[in-house]
Parts: C-alpha cells; sequence; structure tokens
C-alpha cells in the first residue's frame, strides 16, 4: 500500500491539463482564467462627480457662498460649458466633472433660488469627485484565478466581453453494483440508492469539472466493459465500487482485461483503502471503493486537486488548516484517518461514529481531521490539521 502523499502524486502524473477556451462573461464565472486580463480603457474615464449636487470652484466656497447655475451635467452627458468664479453647474451622479470645478457639494447642503444657489451650513472635507483612473488605469492586470462574481464584474468595466478560460475537464461517473437503484426509483428488497455518484456530481461541479453521469453498471464483465465504452472522450473515468476484493468486485479485473496501464491499487488511508487508478484508453481512469463515505472522501482529497491540476493550477493536495480539539482522540492505526468531525467554536469535535457507510454524519460534518499514520491520542486544547468540507 501506497500512502496519500505517494498516490496524489502518482494522479498528478495521470493528468493532462485540458487546454483552454474562450466564453463569454455570462458563463465566467466559477472558471478558472488561464491567462493574465489587461483593461484597454481607464476607469473612470474622466472625473466623475459621486454625488447628486453642483458643481463648483472649492476657492469660491466661503460664509454664504452664493453661485448662479449655468448648465447641467447628468451621467452620460456632460456639460461643455466651463464653471467660472460665482458660478456652478447642476450635476448628478457619474457626470464627468465640468472644465473650471474642482469641487461638488451635495444637494442636501444647498438652497437654490430660480437661477441661484446658496450653500449652507458646513459641507465637511470631501470633494464628492472621483477622480479618473481611480478604480484602474489602462493597462490594469487581473492575474489567473477562479473568477468570482465581482471579477466578472471588474473584467466587464475593463471592457472585456470574454475572457480565456481552461476547459472544463469532463469526468465520467460510473456507479457499479447489482443492488443500485437510482433516487426515486422503486428499490427491491436487497437494494439501495445510488447516492455516491450523485454526491460526486456535486462535488466534481463545485470544483470547476464538467461531471457526466453514466448509467449503472452490473456486478458483470459484459456490463461494466460496455458502460466503461460509454465513458469515452471524457478526460478522466471515475468508477465508483466493486473496487474490493470480493467475488463481484470486478472493477480491477475489467480494466486490467481492457489493458489498462495501472498506476496503483490500494492507499494507506481511512475510508478509502481500495482505490485503484491508471490510464485506459485515452482516459484517466480512478477507481473509487463504494462505501459512500470512502468515495466522498476519496473525492475530497484526490479529485478536487485531481479537477485543479486539469485545469492547469499548481498540483498541490487540499488545503489544510489546523484548530484545538473540542473532544479527545483515540490513537490512530497504520492508515491516515480522515475523521468527520463538526467544527464548533470550542475546536474541532470528532463523530463518534466513523463507519464509512454513514453519509448523515457526513453531511453534518463541516471538517475531515486528517490523522497521520500512527498519530498518538489527543487531548481537548492540541491542534490537529483539518480539511474543510
Ligand atoms: N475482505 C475485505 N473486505 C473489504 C475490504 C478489505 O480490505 N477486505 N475493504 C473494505 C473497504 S475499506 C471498503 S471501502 C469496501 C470497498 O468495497 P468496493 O469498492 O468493492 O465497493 P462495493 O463492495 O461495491 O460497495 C461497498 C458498499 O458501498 C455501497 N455502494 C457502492 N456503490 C454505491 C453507490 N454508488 N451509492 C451508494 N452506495 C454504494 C454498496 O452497496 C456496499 O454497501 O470494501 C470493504 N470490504
Ligand atoms: O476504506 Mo473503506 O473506505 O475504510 O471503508
Amino acid at each position: 500500500m501506497i500512502s496519500v502523499a505517494e498516490a496524489l502524486e502518482r494522479l498528478f502524473g495521470l493528468v493532462v491539463p485540458t487546454g483552454t477556451q474562450t466564453v463569454p462573461l455570462t458563463e465566467a464565472a466559477g472558471r478558472y482564467m488561464t491567462a493574465p486580463a489587461i483593461a484597454d480603457r481607464t476607469q473612470p474615464p474622466f472625473a466623475a462627480s459621486a454625488m447628486d449636487g453642483y458643481a463648483f470652484r472649492d476657492a469660491d466656497l466661503g460664509a454664504n457662498a452664493r453661485l448662479r447655475v449655468i448648465g447641467e451635467a447628468a451621467a452620460g452627458a456632460g456639460s461643455d460649458k466651463s464653471v467660472g468664479p460665482g458660478e456652478a453647474i447642476r450635476i448628478f451622479t457619474g457626470a464627468p466633472l465640468p472644465q473650471g470645478a474642482d469641487r461638488v457639494v451635495i444637494q442636501e447642503d444647498v438652497t437654490r433660488d430660480g437661477d441661484m444657489i446658496s450653500i449652507i451650513g458646513d459641507v465637511g472635507n470631501s470633494f464628492h469627485i472621483r477622480p479618473m483612473g481611480a478604480d484602474f488605469k489602462a493597462g490594469h492586470q487581473l492575474d489567473p484565478r477562479v473568477l468570482t462574481p465581482g471579477d466578472v464584474a471588474l473584467l466587464a468595466a475593463m471592457n472585456l466581453p470574454r475572457v480565456t478560460v481552461a476547459r472544463k475537464p469532463v469526468i465520467a461517473l460510473l456507479p457499479t453494483g447489482n443492488e443500485l437503484v437510482q433516487p426515486g426509483e422503486d428499490p427491491g428488497p436487497d437494494q439501495v440508492i445510488a447516492s455516491n455518484s450523485y454526491g460526486l456530481h456535486a462535488l466534481l461541479a463545485a470544483a470547476g469539472a464538467a461531471p457526466r453521469m453514466l448509467p449503472v453498471a452490473r456486478d458483470t464483465t459484459a456490463s461494466l466493459e460496455m458502460a466503461i465504452g460509454l465513458a469515452e472522450g471524457a478526460d478522466l473515468l471515475v468508477t465508483i465500487g466493486g473496487a474490493s476484493v470480493g467475488d463481484h468486485d470486478l472493477v480491477g479485473a475489467v480494466t486490467e482485461r481492457l489493458g489498462m496501464d495501472r498506476a496503483f491499487y490500494k492507499v494507506a488511508m481511512r475510508p478509502g483503502k481500495p482505490l485503484i487508478a491508471g490510464r485506459i484508453g485515452g482516459m484517466a481512469m480512478v477507481g473509487l471503493p463504494g462505501n459512500p463515505v470512502s468515495a466522498m472522501v476519496c473525492g475530497t482529497i484526490f479529485l478536487r486537486p485531481m479537477v485543479r491540476a486539469y485545469l492547469g493550477q499548481p498540483a498541490a493536495p487540499e488545503p489544510r488548516q489546523h484548530a484545538p480539539l473540542a473532544a479527545p482522540l483515540p490513537a490512530n492505526g497504520p492508515r491516515e484517518h480522515y475523521m468527520r468531525a463538526t467544527l464548533t467554536p470550542e475546536g474541532l469535535c470528532a463523530d463518534k461514529r466513523q463507519d464509512s457507510a454513514l453519509l448523515s454524519v457526513l453531511a453534518a460534518a463541516g471538517a475531515l481531521i486528517v490523522r497521520p499514520p500512527g498519530d498518538a491520542a489527543r487531548e481537548i486544547g492540541e491542534e490537529v490539521p483539518f480539511i474543510r468540507l
């Protein structure tokens, strides 16, 4: 059995980055932008009023200043008049500041009588002007990143209607097992619902992949071979179940028959030990264990980093954080243990029930405490590493 770190290295070795495509901004959120984006204009492109009020010369501000209103400037329709001594221009938020003016007073601080305004009270220190280029200047660069809604707004303001992003890796998800029916179907007395495929679909989509759900394969060579054939064209095939040593666990044997170049089988981790990986046809292939929590933990520890590598991001494990324990932990065995835990204000609290079949425990957990092989018993208050779910 190899270590989790070694398994992840070998999995990165199976990844062929997907390359890039250009998408409109409406499809850009959540995508990985692969190259810097460069603004082709300055924002604001002119000094602009930040408020509705009057533009005037700061030098005119004095006790009981009275100014003549000589024109109007609105957003999208600036004034071509120049503001001279004793003059003001009615101005609205977003309008270009007229020539000659260097200050804006908000309309609440003004009384108006016909063409004349009086500035009343203390107007404070704010000039209510957004200088040209205050947000960014032409040539401003947004570096490669997973695009947030805020990034998309910035790219639009930079006048970039399209953006170059990594193509989403297509990941074919293949649940296997005679006992499985789809959610919403009527299970027979010995049957259970295929759940892992849906959890993994959600996990992979959120990580930036394009998961493709295949029909459940039965535990026969013919059914598995046919289903694996349906995955053709995917970047990665992920099988679920049938990875262990039972008489009906055929994924290893069938993939070998199909000529899989195996990268490894079995990882010293808990849950998730019977993990298989390699290359088959033009695809990478990862065979996840069927136990529901095992499949989701392997998805978190291995598939999420793999998706990032497919997208061209640095090959790195899931980020770890540290927090104190709110409850003690027993000594760990020889496998790296990913314990389902909640993160409370007092610290991390591992669930008493760590059976890898308990999805209700996983769903309630916000964290996986990472226990190295052979880790000693831990007391309340000790800092331990964890991965956020
Ligand atoms: N003699 C041994 N038995 C087992 C070992 C071992 O080392 N020696 N390892 C155990 C471990 S650890 C795991 S994990 C499981 C993995 O088994 P498989 O990958 O072969 O998975 P299955 O046997 O097909 O299924 C296990 C379990 O999970 C349920 N399952 C499967 N697929 C789904 C799905 N898509 N959605 C929901 N539930 C699923 C299945 O019904 C079984 O209950 O092997 C242990 N055995
Ligand atoms: O690895 Mo199994 O995943 O311990 O339940």
